[in-house]
This record gives structure tokens, sequence and C-alpha cells, in this order.
């Protein structure tokens, strides 16, 4: 943030110091609190802005928070100025008294300072407050150390009714009069959020698959922009494909024609986005660097998770094949920008049977840079070929022909439309799938360890296969031993 920006002035400086006991204990609580699990041993005020004036009924205060956290569990010996600090996003309510409607958004009662004896509270549940956001956004401007921008040819109307979306999120969404929808990014970083970057590539370049930003808002920070929020068209009467999915294995039914739709939806956003944005050739350095990438991920991850010590070495050489392709110079790949975190519950199916993709943050874990290097497009592709077998997996009995229907038609609907088949790069495509598993491993051990069994079953596969090359990656499956 800018010296401005981070000194706060002292009545902002005492509205946190007020603030500071409560927002402290309800913060780690949140579902889209990142460090879940570590104590916090550092919270500070990074910014303060007053979008209602904290003595008006209701009043809303606009908060960045700067957090430390051990970066393990149990004793550490890293000094708390040296842990790497997260800021989240904090939209605080005041007022007298929270009408009953309002008590599961309580933070609690101020007890001293200049908000003492006031009741605040998380904004985004209040209607009052959350209009006020898209009038800000409707409206281009700055804001203390807030910026309001709006695209060039979007309309949006007043009065949109407000509401939250209640999903379980990273992040957390209001959707106005089922016309917009706004994200309001919890935990934030300086730089480019490919999360608004990617969709205004996309839409520069007309592509209609993912729904156009039509306002964002930004805080100044030292050197680079924090990305706080961003507003998009509402996809009305959307499915998401991970739902769509499930339905069909309820009722035994194919999904083969929506998993073709899907591969076909995926090649016209990576179409896009090559035409967009820088592509690189991948060359023999590169290739190493790519499998070395996923060698230390792998290593990272089995000593987070111990169920992934027995597969490591199987592993291995899956990266190792693809290391060896790099360095047998028999490779033309090229890297591009991709979603980087693609599943079923990223692509949203509008009522006329159109696919859209959404949420193109990238896995939230990885450092922004990281997230916004170019990446081979198999990247993706591997991201929905789990999603199937998440999906086929998650469901009794497993359905494993069901999954290979679908990767098979997904590969057909992106080589229609991109003339590459994925499958015709088996090792570039396992290296990756493999490397997506090790991801879902550590994310299930850490959010949903009851979902752990899914990706480990997936790994046993991945890693026999890798023992035994030959094997195409589309049909090797085989009755999980997990349930
Ligand atoms: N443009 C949209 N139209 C309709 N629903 C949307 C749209 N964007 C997001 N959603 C809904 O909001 C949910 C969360 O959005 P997402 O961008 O994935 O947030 P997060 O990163 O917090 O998970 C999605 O699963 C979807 O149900
Ligand atoms: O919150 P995000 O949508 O950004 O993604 C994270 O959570 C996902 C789970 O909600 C997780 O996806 C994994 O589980 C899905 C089923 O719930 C499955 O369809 C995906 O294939 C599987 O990776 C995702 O990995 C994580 O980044």
């Amino acid at each position: 943030m800018s010296e401005a920006a981070t000194r706060p002035s002292a009545h902002t400086g005492a509205l946190l110091a007020s603030l500071d006991p409560l927002l402290r204990g309800w913060l780690p609580r949140q579902r889209w609190f990142a460090g879940k699990g570590r104590p916090v041993t550092d919270f500070q005020l990074v910014s303060a802005t007053e979008l209602l004036p904290t003595r008006a009924e209701p009043g809303l205060l606009h908060l960045l928070v700067r957090v430390r956290q051990p970066l393990l569990a149990g004793p550490d010996t890293t000094l708390d100025h040296e842990l790497p600090a997260d800021c989240y996003q904090l939209l605080v309510g005041v007022r007298a008294e929270l009408p009953p409607r309002l008590a599961p958004a309580l933070i609690g009662h101020v007890a001293d300072g200049p908000l003492a004896g006031r009741t605040v509270y998380e904004a985004l549940g209040d209607p009052r407050l959350a209009a006020l956001l898209l009038e800000r956004l409707r409206i281009p401007g700055r804001l203390g150390a807030l910026r309001f921008a709006r695209a060039e040819h979007a309309e949006i109307p007043p009065g949109l009714a407000p509401r939250t979306l209640g999903a379980e999120q990273s992040n957390s969404s209001l959707v106005y009069g089922d016309t917009y929808i706004l994200k309001l990014f919890r935990r934030v970083v300086p730089g480019v959020n490919p999360d608004l970057e990617l969709p205004l590539a996309l839409a520069r370049q007309g592509c209609a698959r993912v729904p156009a930003p039509a306002a964002w808002l930004t805080a100044e920070g030292a050197d680079e922009p924090l990305v706080l929020g961003v507003l998009q068209p509402y996809v009305r009467g959307a499915t998401d494909g991970w739902e769509l999915a499930l339905r069909a294995l309820a009722k035994g039914e194919d999904f083969a024609a929506e998993a073709r739709a899907l591969g076909r939806a995926t090649a016209e956003v990576h179409a896009a986005l090559a035409a967009a944005l820088p592509t690189v050739s991948l060359g023999r350095a590169q290739v190493e660097l790519l499998a070395q990438g996923m060698t230390d991920r792998l290593e990272a991850a089995a000593r987070a998770v111990p169920a992934l010590r027995p597969y490591e070495p199987a592993l291995r050489t899956a990266y190792q094949a693809l290391a060896d392709l790099g360095t047998g110079g028999a490779t033309a790949w090229t890297a591009q920008r991709v979603h980087g975190d693609l599943h079923l519950g990223q692509c949203l199916r509008a009522p006329s049977g159109d696919w859209q993709l959404i949420d193109f943050e990238g896995e939230p874990a990885r450092p922004l840079g990281e997230r916004r290097l170019p990446q081979p497009a198999a990247r993706d592709v591997a991201g929905m070929l789990r999603s199937f077998d998440y999906a086929a997996r998650s469901c009794r009995p497993w359905a494993p022909d069901w999954a290979e229907a679908c990767r098979a038609a997904y590969c057909t609907g992106y080589a229609e439309v991109s003339g590459r088949d994925p499958r015709t790069e088996p090792v570039l495509l396992r290296a990756h799938e493999t490397d997506k598993a090790v991801y879902e491993a550590v994310y299930e051990a850490r959010h949903r360890p009851d979902w752990l069994p899914v990706p480990l079953a997936a790994l046993d596969q991945l890693a026999a296969d890798a023992a035994a090359p030959s094997r195409d990656p589309d049909t090797a499956c085989r009755p999980d031993d997990f349930r």
C-alpha cells in the first residue's frame, strides 16, 4: 500500500484499535480464511475507508488487514516479522443495534474507542450496504485508497436487489437482481489478478465463453494495485457441471455429449487466450523445468501428506518421462495462459445449453507470479479429466465406464475445435494429470479429509501406469479398492 494508505489517520487508527479484539477472533472462523489451523500472531490495519460514515445508521467500513501466522503448527523458530503476511478484505457494517434478521452476521459489540457501544457485523448480508457497493461500482471514481472502475460499454442499471450467494466459496459473492454477480476476493495480493486479467482479455478477443467484467474494485498498492472485486453478468438459471454430472450419475445417464461440449468450450477459450496473450515455445530447458516443478511439488506434497509417500517413486517416473522427451528434443509444445484450476464446478451451463467458464484465479494457494506463467494447455485438460474421475468416484457403485466415456468425449470435443487431440501427447497429459492429482491430495488433506481417497485412488492408478507407460491414460482404469 502507498504510505498514505498504509498510515491510517488518527480516526481510522482508533477505529481499528477498537475493532482489533473482535476481528482477531472472528476472522479465522470464516469459511474463506485461508490460514485455518494456524494461530494468528500479528494482526494489523493496512487501510480503512468509510464507504458510509461509521456514525451513520448503518455505517460501512472497508478494511484491509494484514495477518501473520506461523508457517507450521508446533514449535517454530521463524521470527514473527519474517513470516509471510496475508492481506484480507473485510466489509464491516456498523449499527446501534442489529435487527434479528442480521443476527447471524454479528461480529461483536465494541467496548471502547470511537465506536464504543456500537455493534459491528459482516456487511454483505445487509441489503442496504450490499446495494451501496453496486452503486459505487456504477459510478467510476476514487474513495480513499479504493478505486472503482467500469468497463467502457457496460450498462449497470440502478436499484438491482442484492442477495448473497450462500455457496461454499474461497471468496464472497453478491448477486444483483439476477443480472450481475460481484465477486469480492477475501485474501488479496498485490499485482494483476488473473480473475480480472483473463476475462478482460477474452472479452477483448470477442470470446463469449466467459462472462465479461463490467466493473471492478481495486486498492492502491506500494508498487502494484490489489484487485478487490469483479462485477460480471450473472448467468441466470445456470447449473454447474459438477451438479449436472452428479445428477446424470444418479440417474445412470450418459454425460458424454456434455463432456464433448465442454471439450469444445475449453478449446475455444484456449484459442482466444493464445490469440490475446503471449505464448512461448517449450524447448528442452523449459520442458525440464516443467518436469522439475512437478517433481518439487510432489516432494513437498509427500512431506505434507504421508499417504502420498508410497506412490512417490513411481510417480516420479511420469515426470522423468516428460523430462526425457524434452531432452530428446522431440517435442513441439507451446505454453500459453490457461485457466489454471479448471474442473466441473467452474463450468456453468446456461438454460440455452451453452457452457461458460468462470473463476480464472488459478490455484489460490500458488504465488500470483506462478499462476500467471504460460503453461501447456494440457494443464486445463488434465484438470477436467480428473474432474470426471472425481464425479465417477463420488457415487456408488463407482462408475469407471461413465468416467472413461466422458474423458474420451471431452478430448474428442477439444480436438474438434483445436485440431489437436490431447490424447496424442500421453506423456504430457499423464504428467499433468499426476501433478493435478497430487495437488488434489494436498487440497483434500487440508480441507476435506474424507475426500482424500479420491485423488489417492487416481494416484494409485497413475503410479501403476507410470510403471507400464504403454497403456493409454484414457483407458487406464480399474475398480477402486479404497471404499
Ligand atoms: N457469472 C456467473 N453467473 C452465475 N453464477 C456464477 C457466476 N460466477 C460465479 N457464479 C456462481 O458463484 C460460485 C462461486 O464463484 P467462483 O468464481 O468459483 O468463486 P470462488 O473462487 O470463491 O469459489 C460458482 O460456483 C457459481 O455457482
Ligand atoms: O474453490 P475452487 O473452486 O477454486 O477449487 C478448489 O476446490 C475444489 C472443490 O470444491 C477442488 O476441486 C476438486 O473437487 C471437485 C469436486 O468437489 C472436483 O470436481 C475437482 O476435479 C477436484 O479437483 C479444487 O481442486 C480446488 O482448487
